[in-house]
């Protein structure tokens, strides 16, 4: 197949065709590829090209090989003080330390790598959560296929708004722009169509070419799958780069910076130790332990990890409450968020229109009947069935719905399913109900040409050929406001056509849209002898007749109240952004109590038209007050965020057209839909809602904060033994005497407790009320003073604890490596405890019950028998230089840590605001 070799498959040397497809005309590409341009790939060739090529994905990165990632584990200034030490430390024939410390690198290192591709594999998840699909036409039949299962020779199509899912020599393009700049850079739109170019036409300029990874940002166009994965630009780039995705966000590369300088500054102490020793006459070796000690207890190694790690944790949280991170920081910022912007049709609603009235110029028929089966009729406004026959209006109204309409609804199982625009398959589903069923109307009145919609034009039209009589006519529907600035006449129930009365129909809408109905009208131009020449959009204007308003309801998600209601509480503001009329969406906002029913205040509701009439001095203001934006364009979300950016607020904004994604990357969050959205959105968004519920917002919100707290209490649980260690040592120093803890138990104390206490933080729930309280400050430091002085407390009394602990046992005539074993399990003894404590950082941890995150209990029991078998294992005793302790010296442990766990109980009772 001569297909096989100009797409190449993977792994086979391209022949020099390949990236040729340009400057042939379509037909030879189509003999070339072995396909059809008309009806596409059979279904079993196309199976089979998919074995053959593979799916049609980037090969994961390679993340430069496993050498590479072990060596780069050891890339840390404190390893480099360890291997230091430990190489010191074999000169000075100490093997058994030395050994102990490349045996704790080396564990260190393994962890590190384990961490990572744990990390990694998360979010390589994530992406394959938000799958792509792609429109191809196989075996004649237009249906959308996962892009994974795309094969060369596939004819694929592709519309505003899609990612284009391999590399296409396009055969037709209808206005078709596309934004190349995730292979370019440059993100200006670049013009495409299917004219054959010339052969050395340069990679950049190739017009007729479509490539795999970049986005459809207008119109329309169909080609033929050339390349596919790896083979394509996108693969040959992503060979290039080897796309080394890194887990940073603004929080961790902060703490990484602050880690770096803490990590200098007390390598300087250790340094500062060393030279103070040898000057008052110290032994080299003593005093070189000590400042290796010094270095190692007070370094806090293990922080950067912890973040990534809870970081990870919160995004798979979130992924199961169906929100996919994109971009890491969002995780962060979505505990600031102090106002959501949330769309209305579809995020806060169902986005399941039924029509539930109809009005005409004379009379208004109620619609029987739900969802999307045609079961139902139109009444009359005597309640019979025979309204349709009786009113034209209402015929002409109806039949718009069914023409100007490119939605499609297919029975199947017994059940009756919707391809397109719900408020399309709304006024199709109306129209069967009124004996007027699409493919009826297609036949009569076969459609000729179309002007589509758009949220800006707000309307669509249609021009048909009328079966019979061969004159032409035009059908439209669109918005009240839109359709009526096109009418010049309206219709009767016989048929006539008298002036427009726009009051009269604007106080209709506005009653149905009081109930919270979305209303379109619908037009029409009478028959007329054929003209030449397409549809355009200047001569409608003053030529249609209205014939009537379509109601449809679209009822507000079950959840959304609730999430609305909670947002409240958690002091985030929510704002309903919409194309639709300000009446509907005022009706729907308060079902979701979005606005207070009652409430009068005009400012809470503006228009799009409103905003433009402000001056600049007071839209930030207007736009802050309100809660209702309704008939909004998409460009003037872009404004909204700035405005309310302006005023100091955290944004999350939803959106799923080309348009929004503006709006999307300029707002703190950038909220797409994962159902209904295009990908041009996605691809703009920093979280996606894989249901596209205004819930699943709320839920980000929650799970966000949680990761913050999380991290706080990380950070607050582990700072105390880094300061406790570091401070034992440097008094040692000060004062001339015996270390009471060896640098090998330091090791030890710093890599267990990290792994089986302080990690399982990350696993700590929600606490209760973490929607009760406002939303983070993103200027306010993780360690409040508060917070500060409770790690200074805690490592005081660490301090206090093991010197008095190590001076009374040696007191009481215990050895040395008794009284330093004794003093090891009193660190990680009243580590074990202050972890209770940090599951809250305001709350007694009686409060939460004490075993209620298994986790925490499963660590500390996992670290006692660790620290039994340091006590009392020879091997162990042998390696860290310990020897099994009295029971009296256990007590002892115990009493100091109890002790230390009610000092931080009454200061946290303290300083519990009141309340
Ligand atoms: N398929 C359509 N054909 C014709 N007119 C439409 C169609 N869909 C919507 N409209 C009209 O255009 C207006 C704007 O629609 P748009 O899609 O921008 O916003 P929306 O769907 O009403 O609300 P939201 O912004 O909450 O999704 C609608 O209120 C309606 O009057």
């Amino acid at each position: 197949m001569p297909g096989r070799e100009t797409a190449g498959a993977p792994g086979q040397a391209s022949p020099p065709v390949a990236n040729a497809h340009h400057a042939l005309v379509a037909r030879e590409v189509v003999l070339l590829l072995e396909t059809d341009a008309r009806a596409g790939l059979g279904t079993d060739e196309a199976a089979r090209r998919l074995q053959r090529f593979g799916p049609n994905v980037l090969p994961p990165a390679a993340g430069g090989g496993l050498l590479w990632r072990i060596l780069r584990q050891f890339h840390h200034p404190l390893i480099y003080v360890l291997l230091a030490a430990g190489a010191v430390t074999a000169a000075l024939g100490a093997h058994v330390d030395s050994a102990v410390i490349f045996g704790v690198v080396l564990v260190n290192a393994l962890v590190g790598l384990v961490q990572e591709s744990k990390a990694e594999t998360a979010l390589e998840g994530l992406r394959e959560m938000v799958r792509t699909t792609a429109t191809v036409v196989r075996a004649g039949r237009e249906r959308r296929t996962p892009s994974a299962d795309l094969v060369p020779g596939d004819l694929v199509r592709v519309e505003a708004g899609d990612r284009v899912p391999a590399d296409i020599r396009l055969v037709g393009a209808d206005d078709l722009r596309v934004d190349e700049s995730a292979l370019t850079g440059e993100s200006v739109p670049v013009a495409k169509d299917e004219v054959v170019l010339h052969p050395r036409t340069p990679v950049a300029d190739r017009r007729n070419m479509l490539h795999s990874g970049t986005l459809v940002t207008g119109g329309r166009g169909t080609g033929i799958a050339v390349a596919t994965g790896a083979e394509t630009e996108l693969g040959a780039i992503h060979r290039l780069v080897g796309a080394a995705e890194t887990v940073a966000t603004p929080l961790t590369a902060k703490l990484a910076a602050f880690s770096r300088i803490l990590t200098v500054a007390i390598l300087a102490l250790a340094a500062l130790t060393f030279a103070i020793g040898l000057a008052r006459g110290q032994d080299a070796v003593p005093t070189f332990t000590a400042a290796v000690a010094l270095a190692v207890g007070a370094i806090p190694e293990g922080l950067p990890a912890a973040v990534t790690i809870t970081l990870a944790i919160g995004v798979a949280r979130m992924a199961r409450r169906r929100a996919v991170i994109r971009r890491l920081p969002a995780v962060e910022t979505l505990g600031s968020t102090t106002v959501i912007c949330s769309d209305k049709t579809g995020t806060l609603t169902e986005n399941q229109m039924t029509v539930r009235t109809v009005w005409t110029p004379d009379a208004s028929c109620e619609v029987t009947g739900s969802g999307y089966a045609p079961e139902g009729a139109v009444l009359g406004p005597d309640g019979s069935a025979a309204a349709v026959e009786a009113n034209r209006a209402l015929r002409w109204c109806l039949l718009a719905g069914a023409g100007c309409n490119d939605a499609v609804l297919t029975a199947k199982d017994g059940r009756w399913e919707l391809l397109g625009d719900p408020t399309e398959g709304a006024m199709l589903v109306a129209a069967a109900k009124g004996g007027l069923p699409a493919d009826e109307v297609a036949e009569r009145h076969p459609r000729i040409d179309t002007i589509p919609f758009s949220s800006e034009r707000q309307y669509m039209a249609t021009l048909h050929r009328d079966g019979s009589t061969g004159d032409h006519l035009v059908l439209a529907k669109g918005s009240v406001e839109r359709l009526t600035a096109l009418c010049r006449r309206q219709m009767a129930a016989d048929g006539s056509l008298r002036a427009l009365d726009p009051a009269a129909v604007a106080a209709a809408a506005e009653r149905l849209a009081a109930r919270g109905l979305r209303v379109l009208a619908t037009a029409m131009r009478p028959p007329a002898p054929a003209k030449a020449g397409a549809l355009g959009e200047e001569d409608l204007s003053g030529t249609l007749v209205l014939t009537g308003l379509q109601a449809m309801l679209d009822p507000p998600r079950a959840a959304a109240g609730a999430a609305v209601s909670a947002c409240r509480t958690a002091g985030v503001t929510v704002k309903m952004i919409t194309g639709d009329h300000a009446a509907t969406a005022s009706a729907v906002a308060e079902s979701v109590g979005l606005l207070d029913p009652g409430d009068t205040d005009e400012r809470q509701v503006l228009t799009g038209a409103d905003l433009t009439a402000l001056p600049a001095g007071e839209y930030p203001g207007a736009v802050d007050r309100a809660r209702v934006l309704a008939r909004v364009s998409p460009e003037q979300k872009l404004g909204l965020v700035r405005a309310l950016q302006d005023v100091g607020q955290v944004v999350a904004m939803t959106g799923d057209g080309v348009n929004d994604a503006p709006a999307l990357r300029q707002a703190d969050i950038g909220v797409a839909m994962g159902r209904g959205g295009t990908e041009v959105a996605k691809d703009a968004a920093d979280m996606v809602l894989t249901d596209d519920d205004f819930a699943t917002i709320e839920a980000a919100v929650e799970e966000g904060r949680g990761v913050f707290d999380n991290l706080t209490k990380f950070i607050v649980w582990t700072l105390p033994t880094n300061m406790g260690e570091g401070l034992v040592i440097l008094v040692a120093v000060l004062l001339g005497s015996t270390l009471p803890i060896l640098p090998t138990q330091i090791l030890w104390i710093n890599m267990t407790t990290a792994v089986a206490l302080g990690l399982m933080l990350a696993f700590e729930p929600k606490e209760a009320g973490i929607m009760n309280r406002p939303p983070r400050d993103p200027a306010r430091p993780l360690l409040t003073g508060a917070l500060a002085v409770r790690v200074l407390l805690v490592s005081a009394l660490l301090v206090a604890g093991s010197w008095w602990l190590f001076t009374w046992e040696r007191g009481m005539g215990a050895s040395l490596p008794e009284a330093r074993t004794a003093a090891v399990n009193l660190f990680v003894t009243v580590e074990a405890f202050y972890l209770f404590s940090c599951r809250s950082l305001s709350r007694s941890a009686w409060r939460l019950g004490l075993f209620t995150n298994p986790w925490i209990t499963g660590g500390v029991l996992t670290q006692a028998a660790g620290q039994l078998a340091l006590t009392y294992l020879p091997t162990l005793n042998h390696l860290f230089h310990t020897t099994p302790i009295s029971g009296g010296a256990w007590l002892r442990i115990l009493g100091i840590a109890v002790l230390t766990a009610l000092v931080v109980a009454a200061d946290k009772r303290l300083r519990r605001p009141p309340g």
